[in-house]
């Protein structure tokens, strides 16, 4: 990763992904681990607001979980596809922001980031409902120069890139593979910033490779989860978060631009 130290950048938020504790929760059909206790500890460790996934399929986050989290005096962010029974349910609850995910129903985790550039005219109405109601819209994308431009001509303010070939790539131990994923973030993230977008990044995000995502200027947001409910089995949710915050926060102090 390349650039010159600067002075002072803006805060990257994080925010607090409470899926898998609701995973955990729903292995044995019970109440427990409640995932609102979780988002309610979260934001005491630190987090800047809280992401909940509802899937088509509820797998872990239910319509009740999102009716609790909505209650909390924080930001939610809520993540759905662009579904008219997920459009309907985003215009009751109203929630800070809504992050629009493509889904598919035979998949482990999201796979990759939504098409804006192939259905730029249905998603331009959700942006127009979703602000109309007063909730943030942002798309989750892959870092690629042309859904972020899509993304600009739709109307959405804010754009999360797609980190899950990066985090992929830190795994498999090769260079050049890192490298590639990590300009291609870089790049979209630089080209979001130019369009007037809010750029934000998730998935996949850990301890060992958050620093250099952390670090782009224009990343305002990390959205994070699986890693920090795995890690809180070993560490507390809460040292869990506070460690994630200090990684973020030293990232952007000593960061390259
Ligand atoms: C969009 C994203 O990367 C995460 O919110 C992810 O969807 C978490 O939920 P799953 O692990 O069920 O995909
Ligand atoms: N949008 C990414 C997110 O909310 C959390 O993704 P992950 O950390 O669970 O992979």
């Amino acid at each position: 990763m390349s650039g010159n130290p600067a002075a002072s950048a803006p805060r990257c938020r994080l925010g607090v992904n409470i899926d898998h504790v609701a995973t955990i929760r729903n292995a044995r059909g019970g109440a427990h681990p409640d995932p609102v206790r979780a988002a309610e500890l979260a934001l005491m460790a630190g987090a800047d607001g809280i992401t909940a996934h509802l899937r088509e399929d509820r797998r872990h986050i239910r319509d009740e979980d999102v009716q609790r989290l909505r209650a909390l005096d924080a930001a939610l962010n809520l993540e759905m596809a662009a579904t008219e029974e997920m459009l309907a349910i985003a215009l009751e609850l109203r929630p800070h922001a809504v992050c629009l995910v493509p889904e598919k129903r035979e998949e482990r985790t999201t796979e990759g980031g939504l098409d804006a550039a192939g259905q730029e005219e249905a998603l331009r109405r959700f942006a127009e409902e979703l602000g109309a109601a007063g909730s943030r819209l942002s798309l989750f994308i892959d870092p690629d120069e042309r859904q972020v431009e899509a993304a600009a001509r739709i109307g959405a303010p804010v754009v999360e890139l797609h980190t899950g070939e990066y985090a992929e790539a830190a795994l498999s131990t090769t260079p050049t593979r890192i490298q590639a994923a990590w300009d291609a973030i870089d790049r979209a993230a630089a080209l979001g910033d130019r369009l007037g977008l809010e750029v934000h990044g998730g998935h996949g995000l850990t301890f060992q490779n958050v620093s250099n995502i952390a670090a782009i200027p224009a990343m305002r947001e990390l959205n994070i989860g699986h890693f920090l409910v795995g890690e809180a089995v070993f560490m507390g949710l809460d040292d869990a978060i506070r460690e994630m915050r200090r990684l973020i926060d030293d990232a952007r102090t000593g960061m390259l631009v």
